[in-house]
């Protein structure tokens, strides 16, 4: 077997192959202005950005920029003020059932046992109770969850408890993830941990996924592209190509000069954007 191009040339060629995968996600000219009882305010404004089938993309900006407005259109929680958000090409009306949405704050019920919140999905949806049981064990294996089904979250890790989240979500088989920072809370080996799983389960179910992120490394590692945000009004600045090879070895990335290139051009861009807000 031959082999043409170094690991970044071959990767940048595949990148543009996976350009011609239909569009999962588009805003165009997307504002979206609040209310509140002091004033009226425009969080974001004149969005463009199309997020194709199976891709990673990673949302940074300083706080407050709307990100999270921006994922919350997707899930259909918030309509957009001006332009258009389409979803598999049509518009969103009402809640998206076919996002998966993973945020900050975990949502495991305390009283029910592991197994038991990742079903809960699927009671809602009134799925019998035999393929529950199997669908549950299938993800909580795919967590890596699959001995502590019959615990309770209070006897869990904040990484499990993570991942027991994503399994939540995953269980009901969204074709597209909406991830809030769903790590943002938990010290660095666990982070570390947590983007590995992620990165895997990703590899192998190649879901569309939008992920908003404060930390830049973390939105490098695991991108296919970084959508940088800007303030005042809440902005795209900058979308970043990701082109490292995949799987990808967080190890030796990281000392890449390659990725630390990355990493400054992009934070020359983030890091006025932080101090102004
Ligand atoms: N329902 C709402 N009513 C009024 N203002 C809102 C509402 N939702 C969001 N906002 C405001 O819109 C702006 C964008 O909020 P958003 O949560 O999208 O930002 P963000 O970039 O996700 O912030 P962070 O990184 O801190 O989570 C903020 O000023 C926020 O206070």
């Amino acid at each position: 077997m031959s082999s043409i191009g170094t690991s970044t040339e071959r990767a940048s060629a595949a990148a543009a192959q996976a350009d011609d995968r239909p569009i999962a996600v588009s805003y165009h000219q997307v504002g979206r202005t609040f209310t509140t009882a002091k004033r009226t305010f425009t969080a974001v404004q004149g969005i463009d950005l199309e997020i194709r089938k199976g891709e990673f993309i990673c949302i940074i900006g300083p706080s407050g920029c709307g990100k999270s407005t921006l994922l919350n259109m997707a899930a259909g929680l918030l309509t957009q003020s001006t332009g258009e958000v389409l979803y598999d090409g049509k518009p969103i009306n009402g809640i998206n059932n076919d996002v998966g949405y993973v945020t900050q704050k975990d949502t495991l019920l305390p009283w029910r046992t592991v197994e038991k919140n990742v079903s809960l999905p699927l009671e809602v949806q009134k799925v019998p109770r035999r393929e529950r049981k199997e669908r549950v064990a299938q993800v909580l294996d795919l967590v890596g969850l699959g001995q502590y089904g019959n615990r309770y979250p209070s006897q869990l890790s904040g990484g499990m408890l993570k991942r027991a989240a994503l399994a939540q979500t995953l269980v009901y088989r969204p074709n597209t993830l909406l991830m809030d920072e769903p790590f943002g809370a938990l010290d660095a080996q666990l982070r570390l941990n947590l983007q590995r799983q992620t990165l895997e389960i990703w590899e192998r179910e190649r879901k569309t996924v939008l992920f908003v992120t404060h930390d830049l490394e973390e939105a490098i590692l695991m991108a296919d592209r970084v959508v940088v945000f800007g303030a005042n009004p809440g902005r795209i600045i900058h979308v970043e190509p990701i082109t490292f090879a995949r799987p990808r070895d967080f190890g030796s990335l990281r000392t890449d000069p390659e990725f630390a290139a990355v990493w400054s051009r992009l934070w020359a861009l983030l890091s006025p954007q932080m101090e102004d807000h």
